[in-house]
């Protein structure tokens, strides 16, 4: 497994190995002890997993409130993604900065986005399933977002006119969002 470092410390890029033979592939998409080892430790509750249909289908920027956030660590099984975080912490220097990378079916790249950054994704090609793991559970009452096209973020999203669901068409920009981290 290789860990990249990506423009935020907290953020991180996994590369699982993959060992490929004449029937296809197999790989460890998660071991708790070598994540561990390599400073990726967290206590996973619930997996996810969403099929967007269409290409151009953008879920997010999504995240909880404290006490409720949540780390996730992100993959994608079928199709690819393209994945962005934003740094929502108060205090950070790199507070509304954002950070986008290519997730795919090919690539098995894993996007560990940790508390205090918002997250979404846009869909590069149709059927495109991701699943991630996240330390806390769901809590609707913590659930919040900001808007994908928030001018302020300046997020180079690589479609113009995403299907979006109706919350998510909705959401406030930053400077209106509800954050409550440090
Ligand atoms: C996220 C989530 C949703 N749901 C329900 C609520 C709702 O009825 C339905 C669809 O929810 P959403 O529209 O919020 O799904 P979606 O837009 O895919 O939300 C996800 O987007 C990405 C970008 C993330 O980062 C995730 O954390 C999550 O917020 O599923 C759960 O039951 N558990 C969950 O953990």
């Amino acid at each position: 497994m290789k860990i990249y470092p990506t423009k935020f410390e907290e953020v991180k890029l996994i590369e699982p190995v993959v060992f490929e033979d004449s029937r296809g592939f197999f790989m460890e998409s998660y071991n708790e002890q070598s994540f561990k080892i390599s400073g990726v430790n967290y206590s996973f509750v619930q997996d996810n997993h969403s099929l967007s249909c269409d290409a151009g289908v953008l879920r997010g920027l999504h995240y909880q409130l404290e006490p409720k956030a949540q780390t996730k660590l992100i993959r994608v099984i079928a199709g690819a993604i393209f994945d962005v975080v934003v740094d929502i912490r108060k205090s950070s220097p790199t507070f509304g900065q954002w950070y986008g990378v290519i997730l795919s079916e090919f690539n098995k790249r894993q996007l560990l986005v940790p508390k205090g950054f918002a997250h979404g994704f846009c869909t590069l090609v149709p059927n495109t399933q991701v699943i991630y793991k996240v330390d806390e559970y769901y809590s609707p009452e913590h659930d919040r977002g900001i808007l994908w096209n928030d001018p302020s973020l300046g997020i180079e999203w690589p479609v113009s006119n995403p299907r979006l669901s109706a919350k998510d068409e909705k959401h406030p920009l930053l400077r209106d969002a509800e954050i409550n981290f440090i």
